[in-house]
């Protein structure tokens, strides 16, 4: 059933609206307020969004950019009583499915509502049939997953995107991966750093110049828009770009048009363009830092990369590949990484993310060449410390690791019993099994023998519960690379 949710802090109209939504048969949620209807867009999935525009706690159009950054995000209506060509303008390019002004009959309404949601449903269908080219992307945590998600429904389309994220955490390998995945992928993909573009030069690096155009332009020089035409033009870090290069640019995105350096005519290039930025663009702008309507021209497709720290479930893979990557670079037999290693590269918040983790790794492996096997103490002592110090405050917080599931959905009702008792059966299974592991220090025999499993039964508990030895605290074998799951055996 689809979810609809009204954010108007007029209460008639929102009641009507809540109203016609429920006899269609959709489940409808109202919202007075920005920050309310902010709290159930996360709450759960909403399929469409009726949004005014005048709300007690700000402009409802601001609120388009993060509702696109929703891993599933919804179709919106703007409905507004005072009609403003602008607004309409600004809504319509932040991707909004309509713009409607009050009042609307009840015809109009349920017309709108069958339209969009019809709409969301076939686009939904289509970013799921898409086979997506991971390129290099390592990782199967929820959120990386809704991340390569959204790469899937641009990918087929032209439209600008914009990519963000702590440094290190993959915006170019992403951007590549969006290029690789769309009908440019056969044309170049050319990369700007937009943090090293000298004063001076970047009109000509960015635009190309004509022969004696300046003292030292020896011959005619094609310029990085040129070269992206028919491709992709890759910002990297568009927040550092100068407020006289943002309107530049700004006019080559509306005209698709430059002109280089000392010629008259301007120039066509026909590129899609991604940027990236680890800033807050928003701020900026509210700082006057950077142009408003460039901003909104760059986010109306943003993809948010999660940092390191927040996907655990990721590390170890790619921890595992990283291994494998390097020691075949340099030449090396492959290593295995001792769980123990494991659980400290785990602890670690990653400040610097995925490119952080890939340099410890190297030097922990170039440290010791011909060592089979990455211990702790070939990791940096800061990281080290980290995880030593983060046990010592565990062992003196006062904890009950043992918290079973509540018997409401995430939403705040009642489970079925059978259900309820699947759930339960499940986490105490997976909790037994975490610490007979612990007890048989990862040793599978041990642990067989302590529950009075046959190897084969336990193997099948492991799989079902997504553990594997390598990954408990106190396991004895060290992974090794060439049997990165024990329980496949
Ligand atoms: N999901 C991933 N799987 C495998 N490798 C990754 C992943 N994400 C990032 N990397 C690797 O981490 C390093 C940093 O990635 P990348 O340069 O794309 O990050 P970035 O966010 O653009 O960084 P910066 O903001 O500093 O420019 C690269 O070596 C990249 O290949």
């Amino acid at each position: 059933m689809a979810h609809i949710l009204v954010i108007d802090d007029d209460p008639l109209f929102r009641d009507l609206l809540l109203e016609n939504c429920s006899v269609l048969g959709f489940e409808a949620i109202g919202a007075a307020s920005i920050e309310e209807g902010k709290a159930q867009l996360a709450a759960q999935p909403i399929d469409l969004v009726f949004l005014d525009v005048r709300l007690p706690d700000g402009n409802g159009l601001d609120v388009l950019p993060s509702m696109n950054r929703l891993p599933s995000p919804p179709e919106v209506i703007i409905v507004t009583g005072m009609g403003d060509a602008n607004g309409a303008e600004l809504a319509i390019k932040n991707g909004a499915w309509n713009y409607l002004q009050k009042p609307l009959n009840r015809q109009e309404i349920i017309l709108q509502i069958k339209r969009a949601l019809e709409y969301h449903d076939k686009k939904r269908q289509c970013a799921n049939k898409v086979i997506l080219n991971r390129d290099e992307i390592i990782g199967t945590s929820a959120s990386i997953l809704s991340c390569l998600n959204q790469v899937a429904q641009c990918s087929n389309t032209d439209t600008g995107v914009l990519i963000t994220g702590e440094t290190g955490t993959g915006k170019e390998l992403f951007a590549h991966a969006i290029h690789t995945n769309s009908a440019r992928a056969h044309q170049p993909f050319v990369v700007v750093d937009c943090t090293n573009l000298p004063d001076q030069l970047v009109a000509s690096l960015l635009f190309g110049h004509a022969k004696g155009a300046f003292t030292g332009a020896d011959s005619d020089r094609q310029g990085l828009i040129e070269q992206a035409d028919g491709g992709t033009l890759f910002l990297d870090e568009i927040g550092e770009l100068s407020l006289d290069l943002q309107k530049s640019l700004l006019r080559v995105l509306q005209e698709r048009t430059f002109r280089p350096v000392g010629k008259v005519r301007e120039q066509k290039s026909d590129f899609r363009l991604i940027a990236a930025t680890n800033r807050n663009l928003e701020a900026m702008v509210q700082q006057g830092q950077f142009r408003q309507d460039l901003y909104f021209r760059l986010s109306a497709f943003t993809i948010h990369l999660p940092p390191l720290r927040e996907r655990e479930a990721d590390i170890e893979k790619l921890a595992v590949s990283f291994v494998l990557a390097i020691c075949r670079h340099h030449h090396f037999s492959i290593k295995g990484i001792l769980p123990e290693t494991l659980e400290i590269l785990k602890a670690y918040p990653w400040p610097g993310n995925i490119r952080d983790l890939r340099n410890v790794l190297e030097k922990a492996i170039l440290s010791d060449p011909s060592n089979p096997a990455i211990y702790p103490v070939h990791l940096p002592p800061e990281i080290r410390l980290h995880h030593i110090r983060s046990m010592v405050e565990s062992r003196h917080e006062p904890h009950n690791h043992f918290q079973p599931p509540p018997p409401h959905s995430p939403r705040g009702t009642i489970l079925p019993y059978k259900e309820y008792r699947r759930q339960q059966l499940d986490f105490i299974e997976k909790h037994y099994l975490q610490s007979l592991l612990q007890e048989a220090e990862g040793d599978i025999s041990t642990a067989c023998a302590m529950a009075q499993f046959s190897r084969s039964h336990l193997y099948n508990l492991l799989k079902l519960h997504s553990l594997s030895v390598a990954t408990m605290p106190g396991a004895r074998t060290p992974e090794r690379l060439s049997d990165p799951d024990p329980t496949t055996k």
